[in-house]
């Protein structure tokens, strides 16, 4: 697994059981799943805009920025519901020799035989 994501995965475990005055991660698990949703949803609004930026302006550093919180609050909500980000790249590897549109005419097809 990457390093860093290992590592974050780490600090964001320990800090479900640290004092939310002294972490932010910790005041996020303290204010609960609806406020880290809200900044997941925050955080993609951003990114949107960001990207849009980065088309006009051919900048990228902004767009980089705004999806390093995005990939951080969604690792957040991962940790909040016991999951981590293993597990995302664990199903990212299992798909690595299935094609996309592979994988939707599999999943149409499974749809009409229901
Ligand atoms: N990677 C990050 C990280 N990325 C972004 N952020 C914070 O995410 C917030 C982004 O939200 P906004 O830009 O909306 O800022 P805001 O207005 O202050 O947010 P709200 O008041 O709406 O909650 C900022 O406070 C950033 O500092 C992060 N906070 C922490 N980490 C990592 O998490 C670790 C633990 O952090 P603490 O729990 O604070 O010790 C740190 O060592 C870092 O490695």
């Amino acid at each position: 697994m990457n390093d860093t994501l290992q590592q974050l995965d780490a600090t964001l475990a320990q800090r479900k059981s640290a004092d939310p005055a002294e972490s932010y991660v910790a005041s996020l698990h303290h204010k609960g799943l609806n406020k880290i949703l809200e900044k997941v949803g925050e955080e993609a609004t951003e990114v949107i805009l960001a990207a849009k930026d980065a088309d006009h302006s051919g900048e990228r550093q902004e767009l980089i920025a705004e999806v390093a919180d995005l990939w951080f609050h969604c690792m957040v909500m991962l940790s909040h519901l016991d999951c981590s980000s293993e597990d995302v790249l664990t199903r990212l590897r299992q798909r690595f020799d299935l094609s996309g549109l592979e994988e939707k005419a599999n999943r149409q097809r499974s749809t009409t035989n229901k």
